[in-house]
């Protein structure tokens, strides 16, 4: 375990790329009277703390963590050095009392790029991508890097434009526009073109021109152009190598030919690799430049794993500094949304002794295994930016009219497995008679493959010689939509045999499971749970006859181990990526859970159960509730397979029946939930914890007495420490006691386990957790720590006494920050008692990216 210290110095590095949007989405908050309380995240430390005076410059210059220096002493090697602005630096006394050794920018020309390629949302680099792109929540992208067809049938004679230079991209569209619009903008300006086309959603369009002429008047009227507060930018299209070699197929697009059209319709393409202006310097996409270098060295391996030139130590020093910086919004925003005439909590009060923050950062786990960890890997099919059909990572956000696509061999996350499967169905592709995926157009084929690897033994492998992945499942996503069912299933068939082939000529075999086609034809790859699936026979080696170990979808899985439990995971449940990773938060989660034989565990969100079933044995009892049928499914089997009986699945959205499940099962006098639910103001939201249940009301007669001091307005102390909590006994599936009675069990400990996806908790489930006094601990784990603070600030505020009516004014909500409206909504939350955040410790299941694990413990 590398927990580290608290560098209460914190240095103030962003998580991701997009982080540019956080002071983006500040700004859109009220103006604060006191800057420490502000909303922005100033990225300088000598700004963000509550201690913003000398005593906090000393503790720094006391703290190791920022002595870090290089063999001449210099501290360069630590990768956020002058990476922010130093607020002490005075222009004209030309320093700050640090003087040439401050790890922190003088100045704007001093300023370096952080590990993760953003800016310092202070500094006017950042501020000046920020304006030009305001209302846009992602990054900027230093490119258009469209490589797939945009024409239209109709506009297919128009191709040879591309390849003679006259077509243009157009960049910072408005995003609403359709090629109506542009058509009409540019008539509007008097501009004369041939084809105009643009796609709902893309902040690019793409012009075509009669004649050089034509295009030379465009140019020259579009200068200095700009919609809303854009300016309109022009960037070239390149015609991609086999363009030029192949002219004479000008007529045919990619679409109009799916049965035998697809190799020529592709040299046909009206693409464009867009030079941006950005190889070359020009200054004209400066805004679109996060960083001249960042742009020429655009990778898969840059997008994918954008710390993975830094050290692995560094990596988890920059994500701890991350995180602190989110942690500290908890602090403010609590602080901010507090009552008037409600003291602040404790735990904000102490802040101040620990920079800031809401609790301890208590340190940062490392992954047990650093490359390859990946499980799972899903891989675009597009063009890459020579124009050849490829298997991999996009370089982009196709918004930004990004497409291309490039292989993932330099991704350090991705296994040697994956990688191999990528280029054999890479390679499949090349004279397939069905076409890729055109995002532009929405239509094509072939869109995606997904590699699930599975572990036959529980023992710490080495994953980054293949050693230990002994099944493999290939998921490939298609839309089968206007294409013939026969040339469907024969090329099936050939996908099939040259996986085998493939998965044969590696030496040792490669594992290969199961096969299976997801058929999606939505707009983006994300496909709903239930697209329909369809398993492909796997034909044995040497031409034998297709294996039928396998016959039904439904048997299609693979297994991994977990804390020595034995999992069973079907195709679409979702698994932790990196399971030795996983494994070590999930035993983190446990132990800070405090859990014994009469703990009730509500594991919320629980996937194929893996936290709960890991720490069942420490728990009288588990109830688990997902929303994802096959991973319930999965969920009941490994409770099965890993004889464990102390457990529930419930398959549905946390938010339809966490209220109704904590009334099942606490055993809290009616009229105390009524109470807590009548004073707030969206009954609705709350009214599935208010449904009457019939199997505890008779518990709930029983019990009223021991939390009979809340409805006095003390403490409830008694219900968890001395009072009873009841439950049903342990139960099979459909949630009934195995007896069939309602027999109930005593538990004195209530805690939840949540682990929500990116978005967070859906505010019902956290009301409902809030306004239920008899969960005193829950332990928070995300993958997204902005989710985690705005769901804690929710959780962590203190109520008003009495919530004043027409307090929703929800006007501009699409405009605030994730905590803003938290603090919004707490604003509504029913009088309970607030958590307190304890302490917090980071886990990294995904080494070379920015991304973390974050898990906190709260408590009341
Ligand atoms: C981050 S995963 C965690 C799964 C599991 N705890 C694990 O570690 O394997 C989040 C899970 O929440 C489920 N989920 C998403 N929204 C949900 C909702 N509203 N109610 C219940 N489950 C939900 C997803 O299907 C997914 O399985």
């Amino acid at each position: 375990m590398a927990a580290s210290p608290i560098n209460e110095a914190s240095s103030t590095e962003t998580l991701n790329p997009s982080d540019s949007t956080n002071g983006q989405v500040s700004i859109n908050q009220p103006p604060q009277l006191n800057p420490q309380d502000s909303d922005h995240e100033p990225s300088n430390p000598h700004r963000t703390d509550d201690t913003v005076s000398g005593s906090k410059r000393k503790r720094e210059e006391q703290d190791p963590q920022l002595q870090h220096s290089d063999l001449n002493g210099k501290p360069s090697l630590l990768p956020l050095w002058k990476t922010s602005l130093c607020s002490y630096f005075r222009r004209e006394a030309g320093s700050c009392s640090h003087g040439s050794e401050c790890r922190y920018a003088h100045g704007e020309e001093e300023l370096r790029p952080r590990p993760d390629n953003t800016w310092d949302p202070t500094s006017e680099r950042a501020k000046k991508a920020m304006k030009s792109e305001t209302g846009e929540r992602c990054s900027v992208s230093e490119g258009v890097m469209m490589t797939e067809v945009v024409v239209d049938d109709d506009d297919a004679d128009d191709t040879h434009c591309s390849s003679n230079g006259l077509s243009k991209c157009l960049v910072h569209l408005p995003r609403k526009w359709h090629s109506e619009n542009l058509r009409s903008f540019l008539n509007e300006q008097g501009i004369l073109f041939k084809h105009a086309k643009k796609k709902k959603g893309m902040m690019v369009g793409f012009v075509s021109f009669e004649d050089e002429e034509q295009l030379q008047s465009a140019m020259k009227d579009l200068e200095g152009k700009s919609i809303g507060s854009k300016n309109i930018k022009v960037a070239d299209v390149l015609p991609r190598s086999f363009e030029k070699k192949n002219n004479s197929t000008v007529g045919l697009a990619e679409d109009m030919q799916p049965v035998t059209g697809n190799a020529i319709a592709r040299e046909n393409a009206v693409t464009c690799t867009s030079s941006s202006g950005i190889a070359d310097g020009d200054s004209n996409y400066e805004s679109l430049t996060v960083d001249g270098s960042v742009s020429k060295t655009r990778s898969a391996r840059n997008v994918v794993t954008p710390l993975a030139h830094m050290a692995y130590a560094d990596q988890l020093e920059h994500k701890k500094n991350s995180l602190m910086q989110i942690l500290k919004r908890l602090t403010r925003n609590a602080r901010k949304a507090c009552p008037s005439g409600v003291s602040l909590p404790e735990w904000i009060l102490k802040s101040r002794d620990i920079g800031g923050l809401p609790c301890k950062l208590e340190g940062i786990i490392e992954s047990p295994i650093k490359n390859g960890y990946r499980n799972k890997c899903e891989f675009s099919v597009g063009y890459s930016l020579e124009g050849k059909i490829t298997v991999g990572f996009m370089l982009g956000n196709f918004r930004e009219g990004v497409t291309a696509v490039e292989e993932p061999m330099d991704c350090p996350n991705v296994s040697t497995i994956a990688c191999k499967y990528a280029s054999i169905f890479q390679e499949f592709l090349q004279p397939s008679n069905l076409p890729v995926w055109n995002r532009f157009k929405n239509t094509g084929f072939w869109r995606q493959l997904t590699v699930r690897e599975g572990r036959k033994t529980g023992k710490d492998v080495d994953v980054e010689n293949l050693g230990g992945i002994s099944e493999v499942m290939l998921i490939v996503q298609v839309s089968i939509v206007s294409f013939e069912e026969a040339l469907i299933t024969s090329e099936f068939k050939r996908l099939a045999q040259a996986f085998v082939t493939g998965a044969n000529a590696h030496s040792p075999t490669l594992p290969l499971t199961a096969l299976i086609v997801q058929n999606h034809p939505g707009i983006s790859n994300v496909a709903p749970a239930d697209a329909q699936l369809r398993l492909l026979l796997i034909p044995k080696a040497g031409g034998s006859p297709e294996s039928n170990e396998i016959n039904d979808v439904v048997d299609a899985r693979i297994h991994d181990y977990i804390s020595n439990l034995r999992f069973s995971i079907s195709p679409t449940a979702f698994f932790q990526v990196n399971t030795l990773a996983a494994e070590k938060l999930y035993s983190l989660a446990g132990d800070w859970a405090c859990l014994g034989p009469n703990t009730l565990l509500f594991d919320i969100c629980c996937g194929t159960g893996t936290i709960g079933l890991t720490l069942a044995h420490r728990v009288g009892m588990v109830i688990g509730i997902e929303m994802n049928a096959s991973a319930v499914s999965d969920a009941h089997r490994n409770a099965e397979i890993n004889g464990i009986k102390n457990c529930r699945f419930v398959c549905a959205k946390a938010e339809d029946v966490m209220g109704s499940l904590l009334k099942e099962y606490l055993n809290v006098p009616q009229k105390q939930v009524d109470i807590a639910n009548t004073s707030g103001s969206n009954e609705k939201e709350i009214s599935a914890a208010g449904q009457k249940d019939t199997s505890s009301d008779a518990i709930l007669d029983l019990e009223e007495s021991s939390c009979h001091e809340l409805e006095n307005g003390k403490s409830p102390s008694g219900c968890t420490e001395n009072g009873r909590v009841e439950a049903g006994n342990v139960l099979q599936k459909s949630g009934m006691p195995e007896n069939g009675s309602t027999l109930v069990q005593q538990f004195e400990n209530v805690v939840a386990i949540v682990d929500p996806p990116r978005a967070g908790l859906h505010p019902t489930v956290i009301k409902a957790l809030r306004t239920h006094p008899c969960l005193r601990r829950l332990v928070y784990i995300s993958c997204n720590p902005e989710s985690l603070v705005a769901n804690a600030i929710e959780l962590c505020t203190p109520s008003v006494v009495k919530i004043e009516k027409g307090i929703k004014d929800n006007r501009g909500w699409r405009n605030m920050s994730s905590a803003g409206l938290a603090r919004h909504r707490a604003k509504s939350m029913p009088n309970s008692e607030a958590f307190q955040p304890i302490k917090a410790m980071a886990v990294d299941l995904f080494p070379h990216t920015p991304h973390c694990e974050l898990v906190m413990l709260l408590e009341r």
